[in-house]
């Protein structure tokens, strides 16, 4: 048996892992962390048992242990309860928390040498050379979820890392790929909630529509595979069905295909490097449906721009970067600024905060809190 904890549970990955996990027989769940939604997690509890759970803060607590009745479990709270579920004894820890509060458990998860199942990418974000270099010390590994990712470290699974001229991330453009930039400003919520191909939690959707989503991946992508930035690049594809590929120095590009389903993924970063077969839903290539490929609109999207750059300037701006957007898209969920609007708190954060290099964890924490103080006053001022 392996010992898997789920961190972020209730949410729309933690819920697809567990149904993965429904069909494995070889792994026990030891640990589930979700925020507030108690009622799904009580229900999770009385399924599969976990030693220890966590939650956001005492009032979930006390919610969940009076769902729970007499069950014997031990019900942690806050940033230090997702630390204890990822510190907690087993051999693999998907952090599906979403933000950068999923920094502090991804540095306890590959701090002890335990498989860190990564769909959470804002810490790579934010604290990439940190993760790497704890999990290098620790001799643990990362198998990314997030489907990009995935199909890259499919695409990179034999060969020399010399042999890869760049690495190619899809996006599908989002639902706004075809507006011309004057209906822009009258997106709404409901709108941006809209995604074509995948149904995720509102925090990454609406970074699917800015194309954040993308500009995090660039990122994420130059941590997980120690690829320069200049080697990166973004191409849309709207049908969300090549997932991601690698061009070799002498013009081969090896794609990953599969239908737009993140059971796939997460099934893989569990599994690897073992693949088992899957119940779901396969791949149809005769069924008619035809691969667009087209380049990024950096001008009707500049949040990807604005994270690209970030990452080549490298030290704190990432982390700056991925702060602001939090606080950003929090705002346009909120209504209280519209979607036109998170780029411009996300460039007005970087540019008022100085670029330095983190040596800490607390360095990145506290360059976080900066950066969330000055997009929330510059949302409350209005600009
Ligand atoms: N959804 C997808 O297909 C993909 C997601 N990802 C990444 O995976 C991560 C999760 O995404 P997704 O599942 O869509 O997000 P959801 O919003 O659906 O789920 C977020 C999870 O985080 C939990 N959470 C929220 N606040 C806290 C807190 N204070 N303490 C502990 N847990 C908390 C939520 O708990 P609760 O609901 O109980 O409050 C929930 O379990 C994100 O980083 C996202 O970018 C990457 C690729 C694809
Ligand atoms: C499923 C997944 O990995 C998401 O990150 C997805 O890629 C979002 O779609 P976009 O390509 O629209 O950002
Ligand atoms: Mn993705």
């Amino acid at each position: 048996m392996k010992r898997i904890a789920i961190l972020g549970s209730t949410g729309t990955i933690g819920v697809q892992a567990l149904e993965v996990l429904s069909h494995l027989d070889t792994y026990e769940v030891v640990a589930l962390a979700a925020g507030r939604n108690v009622e799904r997690l009580a229900e999770q509890v009385r399924a599969y048992r976990p030693r220890l759970v966590a939650v956001a803060d005492d009032e979930a607590r006390q919610a969940l242990r009076e769902r729970l009745g007499g069950e014997p479990v031990e019900i942690a709270v806050g940033d230090e309860g997702l630390v204890a579920c990822a510190a907690y004894p087993s051999d693999i820890v998907l952090n599906a928390v979403v933000g950068a509060r999923g920094i502090l458990p991804a540095l306890a998860a590959v701090g002890r040498g335990a498989r860190l199942a990564l769909a959470n990418k804002e810490c790579l974000v934010a604290a990439g050379d940190l993760i790497l270099r704890a999990m290098r010390d620790a001799g643990g590994e990362i198998v990314p979820v997030d489907s990009e990712h995935c199909a890259l470290h499919q695409c990179l699974r034999s060969g020399d890392p010399a042999e890869v001229l760049r690495l190619v991330l899809t996006a599908s453009g989002g639902p706004f790929r075809t507006w011309p930039k004057e209906r822009m400003a009258e997106i709404t919520v409901q709108d941006a909630l809209r995604h074509p191909n995948w149904s995720m939690g509102r925090k990454i959707t609406i970074d699917s529509a800015t194309l954040m989503n993308k500009g995090l991946e660039v990122i994420e992508a130059h941590h997980l595979f120690a690829v320069p930035y200049d080697k990166i690049s973004v191409l849309v594809h709207p049908e969300s069905i090549v997932h991601s590929m690698v061009e070799f120095v002498d013009g081969s590009m090896v794609a990953q295909l599969a239908t737009a389903d993140m059971r796939l993924p997460i099934q893989y970063a569990i599994t690897y490097p073992e693949r088992v077969a899957a119940p779901w839903p396969r791949l149809d290539l005769a069924s008619g449906r035809a691969l667009h490929f087209e380049e990024p609109d950096l001008d009707r999207f500049p949040c990807l721009r604005l994270a690209m750059d970030a990452g080549r300037a490298g030290g704190i701006a990432p982390c700056v970067l991925n702060a602001a957007n939090e606080v950003a898209v929090d705002a346009f969920l909120r209504e209280r600024i519209p979607f036109l609007r998170i780029p411009e708190v996300v460039a007005s954060v970087l540019e008022r905060m100085p670029n330095e290099t983190p040596h800490s964890v607390d360095d990145v924490l506290g360059a976080d809190a900066e950066a969330r103080r000055l997009a929330e006053l510059y949302v409350a001022k209005g600009g």
